[in-house]
């Protein structure tokens, strides 16, 4: 199996420690797209335990030389500005695609493209939950009728800072939980790229961008990254709470996001799907 990651960041590293773990997905080569320039830099830094438990791994800085390596499944770990730039290319050339910066697909035209790329090139567009749960009943219930469904997203301020919320408060010295954005899936995900993809993939698995509210909370007393949603539909209603431990990398995006990637390379790779 080759598996090529776009970025080189908190997950991609995650995924490629995880990979490298007995028991995890056979991958046995690996290319990864960093920014251009980057790759030598990225090479260097890789440990060489890492590149021990792989047959190859090779590091480009080019959608052209992703491509031309040709891996038989890639999964975009870079943000929403990466999946402009490399998947509906990657779709077009028949390559299943891992999308984990799903709130790219809040601009309706990148959607449509998706969508249009993975017909064309007969390949898949793979959403995983991420950093949430329950999307496999929120979806199955949308089969069956309209759903009406609230999400708040809460994480300690630290995890807010270089976004809007940083105009609303003082992250640095609030003392209190604060709620700084109600709107729409749509706008939530577009203003937050780094923390609110969770607001995409619940609207895509269920009201869609525009139904879906959506609050933004950041709180001192946070117990972690804590997602929250009520759905309701004609046969069922629905109430998750997740509350996350942020990944050791990044404060913004919580641990079991890596293994969410994971999860979906398994289900790509292995005999079971689950
Ligand atoms: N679906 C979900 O539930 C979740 C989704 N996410 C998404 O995952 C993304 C990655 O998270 P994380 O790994 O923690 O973030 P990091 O910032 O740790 O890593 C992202 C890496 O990708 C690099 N990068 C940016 N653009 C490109 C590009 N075009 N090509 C190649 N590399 C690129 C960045 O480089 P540089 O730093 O130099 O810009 C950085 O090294 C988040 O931005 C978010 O969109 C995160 C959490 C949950
Ligand atoms: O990792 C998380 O807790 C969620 C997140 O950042 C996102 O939705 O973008």
């Amino acid at each position: 199996m080759h598996l090529g990651l776009i970025g080189n960041g908190n997950i991609a590293r995650g995924v490629l420690a995880g990979l490298s773990e007995p028991g995890a997905p056979r991958v046995e080569r690996i290319t990864i797209q960093v920014l251009p320039g980057q790759a030598d830099a990225a090479l260097k830094a890789l440990p060489a335990d890492l590149r021990a438990a792989f047959d190859e791994i090779k590091i480009v800085d080019t959608l052209d030389g992703l491509l031309a390596a040709s891996p038989e499944l890639v999964a975009e770990c870079a943000g929403q500005a990466a999946v402009r730039e490399t998947v509906p290319a990657l779709l077009r050339a028949g390559i299943d695609t891992i999308v984990v910066s799903i709130g790219a697909l809040s601009d309706a035209a990148l959607h449509h493209d998706l969508c249009d790329s993975a017909v064309d090139g007969g390949a898949k567009l793979i959403l995983p939950p991420g950093a949430v749960g329950g999307i496999d009943i929120i979806n199955a219930l949308r089969i069956g009728g309209d759903i009406v469904l609230r999400y708040s997203g809460t994480k300690p301020p630290g995890a807010w800072t270089g976004t809007p919320a940083e105009e609303r408060l003082e992250l640095a010295t609030m003392d209190r939980a604060a709620t700084f954005f109600t709107g729409t899936a749509r706008d939530a995900s577009a203003q937050y790229p780094k923390n609110a993809n969770v607001a995409a993939t619940l609207a895509l698995a269920g009201a869609g961008f525009e139904a879906t509210a959506v609050d933004l909370v950041a709180d001192p007393a946070a117990p972690g990254n804590v997602h929250e949603f009520t759905a309701e539909a004609e046969t069922a209603t629905v109430t998750v709470r997740i509350v996350n431990r942020p990944s050791a990398g990044n404060a913004k995006t919580s641990q079991v996001t890596i293994y969410s990637v994971l999860r979906a390379i398994r289900n790509q790779t292995g005999p079971l799907v689950i």
